[in-house]
């Protein structure tokens, strides 16, 4: 008879979810030891958050859901930070946590996953410890299924390592072939309301987040930028760049607080929000959220997003098709605008700063012919004092060109960076991280030696929890403890786990290692030593 198992790696193979990130415990090897080695890769990850992390870039990379196999709770455990990140970048991330054989589990024997579903609520759509092991195959299913549908997100099983062996039902065999279409296109009617709101508006300005960019409807947006003649902006805390930074008509960041991006906006009639919550503030800064006698129009796959938000008419659908309905429909007002001008750090000497790593990548990037790399250079950002400055110094012109942590939580950039350059073998992948933030995900120095991935890693080190001066700042809690980390040495660090690596302490050093670290064929790690930004 076909065991759980069997059905089970029959619906994984079905919907292609066969690169494993893992990191393994007891409760798991049953599962592994049964998925067929020729048919599934299985990434080592020496940390649960590195596991996660990674799993989220190759995620993001590849728009496919992605298995993760976590060791019980512990495991579990250490994945919610990153978990955070995967649920507010809607990565459809489908956990499997190893429990023990399911008669023992009340006796909360060693191992045991107590009251397991409960544990990664609310960081995920859908999470279940199936009653009987014959319901695993239909679980198994359901998650990867509530995993792509939208929003899509992160999802959890918890499956008890006897139930892998225990006989399959007849019904499994309708399970490999089963879809979930969802169809999210404007109506006739919705159409024409968006469009006689954005007719009527005498100067509307875009504003556009994460999930364009995931939607790969950028080209859309700057179509209906330009035949609006409007400015864009970025959403604040930009996990993606959901338009091309070199566009004449972009015009920034937006600075994540209330006061912030009402003053941004300001003589604006319309905001055309589009693809991001209303809106992912982080100073308070409080104040009247928009202009005097502004409308928002909000455009997103996301009811939560929709209906948790404290402004606007919101439209909940498929991006890509509304977008580009929305596109087709709009008049061309025949105004086109003239690019912004970003100024370069003054070249005083040869020191090296935050704003030098930033102005280094492009013109270096684009100098270096890189002929086994075929798509352009793409990027992974945690480094939190120079995050307002990244999309406005650095050249990103290609949809899934650059990643930041979803929710603010750290750990993110180094797992992710190596999760991407799995996905993208022909793609190179620079990570700008800080110093403070490297600790958090180092071991991924581990994967990307092992894999010899194409992954560049910067470490700016700055000696400081940088970002976290500038709120004590800001906060009047100068006197705060743990502020700085000093005399850390991650190049004995980065070899330490197989990685070859430089530190650098002028801009002229720095551009020669990052040129000669584009051109490895392995991972490379540049510290990059700079001045604390006052
Ligand atoms: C998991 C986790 N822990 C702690 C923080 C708090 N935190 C911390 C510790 C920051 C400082 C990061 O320092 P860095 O050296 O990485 O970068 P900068 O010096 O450029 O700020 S920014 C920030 O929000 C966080 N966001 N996520
Ligand atoms: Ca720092």
């Amino acid at each position: 008879p076909t065991t759980v198992l069997k059905s089970t790696v029959d619906i994984l193979l079905a919907h292609g979810l066969t690169t494993v990130f893992g990191n393994p415990g007891s409760n798991e090897l049953p599962f592994l030891a049964g998925l067929p080695k020729d048919k599934f890769d299985y990434v080592l990850g020496l940390h649960e958050g590195v596991v996660v992390g990674m799993a989220d870039g190759y995620a993001q990379a590849t728009r496919k859901p992605v298995l993760v196999s976590l060791h019980a709770a512990s495991g579990t455990g250490n994945a919610m930070g990153a978990l955070t990140n995967a649920h507010y970048s809607h990565s459809p991330l489908v956990l499997l946590a190893g429990q023990q054989i399911r008669r023992t589990v009340g006796q909360e024997v060693m191992l045991s996953n107590v009251d397991a579903s409960i544990l990664p609520r609310p960081l995920v759509k859908y999470s279940h410890e199936p009653l009987a092991a014959s319901d695993v195959p239909h679980s198994v299913s359901q998650a990867i299924l509530e995993a792509s549908t939208h929003p899509k997100g992160p999802v959890y099983l918890s499956v008890p390592y006897d139930d892998w062996s225990a006989e399959a039902l007849p019904s499994d065999l309708l399970l490999p072939r089963r879809t979930v279409n969802t169809a999210g296109s404007l109506s006739q009617a919705q159409l024409a309301d968006l469009v006689s709101s954005l007719s009527r508006s005498s100067s509307p300005v875009i504003v556009v987040g994460p999930d364009v960019d995931a939607a790969q409807a950028q080209k859309h947006v700057v179509t209906i930028a330009e035949r609006l003649g409007a400015p864009v902006y970025i959403a604040p805390s930009a996990p993606k760049c959901p338009f091309p930074t070199t566009h004449p008509h972009y015009r920034g960041l937006l600075h994540p607080g209330i006061e912030s991006v009402r003053t941004k906006l300001d003589g604006h009639d319309l905001i055309v929000l589009i693809g991001a919550p209303a809106m992912r503030y982080h100073r308070w800064e409080p104040g009247a959220y928009l202009p005097d006698s502004a409308e928002v129009v909000h455009l997103t796959c996301d009811a939560g997003e929709a209906t948790r938000a404290a402004y606007g008419r919101a439209w909940v659908g498929d991006l890509l098709d509304a977008l580009g309905q929305l596109a087709d429909a709009i008049e061309d007002r025949a105004v086109r605008l003239d690019p912004r001008v970003v100024p370069s750090p003054s070249s005083v000497d040869d020191t090296l700063t935050g704003e030098w790593v930033l102005d280094t990548l492009t013109a270096a990037g684009e100098s270096v012919s890189l002929p086994s790399c075929t798509r352009p250079i793409t990027y992974v950002n945690e480094c939190t004092t120079l995050d307002l400055l990244f999309l406005d110094r650095v050249a990103i012109t290609h949809p899934g060109g650059y990643h930041f942590p979803a929710s603010g939580g750290l750990g993110f950039g180094m797992p992710a960076a190596v999760g991407i350059s799995l996905a993208r073998p022909d793609a190179i992948v620079v990570a700008v991280i800080g110093n403070g933030s490297a600790n958090y995900g180092i071991t991924a120095l581990y994967t990307a030696a092992q894999r010899r991935t194409r992954t560049v890693f910067i470490i700016v080190n700055n000696g400081s929890y940088g970002a976290l001066r500038g709120f004590a700042k800001r906060l009047n809690a100068l006197d705060a403890p743990g502020l700085d980390v000093p005399g850390i040495d991650f190049v004995s660090i980065a070899a330490g786990y197989g990685v070859p690596a430089e530190r650098v302490t002028t801009v002229t050093a720095f551009r020669e290692a990052y040129v000669k670290a584009l051109r490895a064929d392995g991972p490379v790690l540049v510290e990059a030593v700079v001045r604390l930004e006052s």
